[in-house]
């Protein structure tokens, strides 16, 4: 079951200057940095209250957001919902013919198993499922 919008992901140009310009609108710095090498991408993140922001920036021509940001520009890259069973959750989506970017879950950042989906099969829109490792695992 997706219980609650985890984080929405934003794609930046350039980390350091959107860091600064979004601890100016949110009036609160980021909690953490976190590099993921094999999304490409380094982040950070802001919680306002409920709610978490994740700042993404490419760390390579290959990446994810290196090509969201050669079509599309900068913007809201992903919207990721927290599951309480990713597995469950990724056989339930694929037999209703969902289109799972994933097979199995894998490491995402702030200790989190993630899965994406098609954008072709969710009206535009890139949704991420995580789920919160325990300890770490
Ligand atoms: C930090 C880790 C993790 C976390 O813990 O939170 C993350 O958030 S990692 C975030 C980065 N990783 C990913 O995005 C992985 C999943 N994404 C992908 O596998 C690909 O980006 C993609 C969605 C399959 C697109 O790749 P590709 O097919 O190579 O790119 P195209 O540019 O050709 O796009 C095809 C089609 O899809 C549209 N598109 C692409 N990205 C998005 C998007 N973010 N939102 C909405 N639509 C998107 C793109 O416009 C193309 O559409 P058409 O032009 O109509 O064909
Ligand atoms: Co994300």
């Amino acid at each position: 079951m997706l219980t609650n919008v985890e984080h929405i992901g934003i794609a930046v140009k350039n980390l350091a200057a959107s860091d600064a310009l979004f601890t100016q609108l949110f009036k609160v710095p980021p909690y953490k940095h976190e590099e993921v090498p094999a999304e490409g991408v380094t982040t950070s993140f802001f919680q306002i209250n409920q709610t978490k922001i994740e700042l993404l920036e490419a760390t390579r021509d290959d990446s994810p957001i290196t090509r969201f940001l050669e079509k599309k520009g900068e913007g809201i890259h992903h919207i990721a919902f927290e599951v309480d069973d990713i597995v469950a959750e990724m056989e339930r989506l694929k037999s209703e013919g969902f289109i799972l970017l994933n097979e199995t879950p894998k490491p995402g950042a702030d200790n989190k198993l993630v899965c994406f989906l098609h954008p072709k099969g969710t009206h535009g829109v890139l949704v991420e499922l995580c789920q919160t490792m325990e300890n770490g695992h």
